[in-house]
């Protein structure tokens, strides 16, 4: 998987990729990814990147030629390439779509804009516009490493436990399950006795209940579409509950 980012902070996406899974993954050649320093495709002497708004206003907009020289030198070895803006207009990013960009298997090129925005002519130049949630950041650099590490995640190798990409609860839709490590007592607080028990299969169950608990109370619109099994565990969840 090769992803791209355009950027004029290069450095902010560098540092990210240096450790970790991600960190790994590159070392290990399961993925790539190319910053390019959008001041390296301007013609100007002060490396201008942003002019003042036509219509005024405050704040600054990005040019459009920076960005279009800039993918115009990447785009002149023909390979198939997916261009995404990343912007608070966009189309909301989830595993779901992590997932989609993964099995596209297109290089994803990732646009990162600064100040107000960029000229609305960089549209003639993307694909897809994507955001990862309702805020406004300073900078789009943040947004693509979201969408780096996710989609780097599901790359078999990317891991160290194969298990853990499938295992992931947004795989599955749900939220996680409670995790617990050493010591079994802190601060009077107990690891929960099931855990213990070696039985790996009350374990599981258990997991699925609680996956199920922590779904119901934080986000139940990811409550569709349940197994027969999920409903079973999730109907005496609910008796518990109403007890
Ligand atoms: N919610 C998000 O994914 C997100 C993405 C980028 C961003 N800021 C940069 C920016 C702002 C406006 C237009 C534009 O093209 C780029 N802020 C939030």
């Amino acid at each position: 998987m090769k992803f791209e980012v355009l950027t004029i902070f290069p450095e902010v996406i560098e540092c990210y990729l240096k450790h970790g899974v991600v960190g790994r993954a590159l070392n290990k050649g399961i993925a790539e990814v190319k910053v390019y320093n959008l001041r390296d495709f301007t013609t100007d002497r002060h490396r201008k990147v942003d002019d003042y708004p036509y219509g005024g206003g405050a704040g600054m907009v990005m040019q459009i030629e920076p960005f279009y020289n800039a993918l115009r030198h990447i785009k002149s070895d023909g390979i198939p390439r997916k261009v995404i803006l990343l912007s608070p207009q966009g189309r909301r990013f989830s595993q779901r779509i992590a997932k989609e960009f993964y099995k596209e298997e297109k290089t994803l090129t990732l646009i990162c804009g600064r100040y107000e925005g960029i000229d609305e002519r960089i549209k003639a130049f993307v694909d897809e516009e994507i955001s990862i949630g309702d805020y406004v950041l300073s900078g789009g650099e943040l947004a693509a490493l979201v969408i780096i590490d996710s989609v780097v995640r599901l790359i078999p190798g990317a891991l160290g436990d194969e298990l853990s990409a499938e295992e992931d609860s947004f795989m599955k839709g749900f939220l996680d399950y409670p995790h617990y490590t050493r010591p079994e007592e802190f601060e009077g607080m107990r690891v929960p006795d099931i855990l213990l028990s070696g039985d790996h299969k009350k374990i599981a169950l258990w997991r699925k209940k609680e996956a199920l608990r922590n779904t119901l109370k934080n986000r139940p619109d990811l409550l569709k579409n349940l197994s027969a099994e999920d409903m079973k565990i999730l109907k005496e969840l609910c008796s518990e509950i109403n007890k």
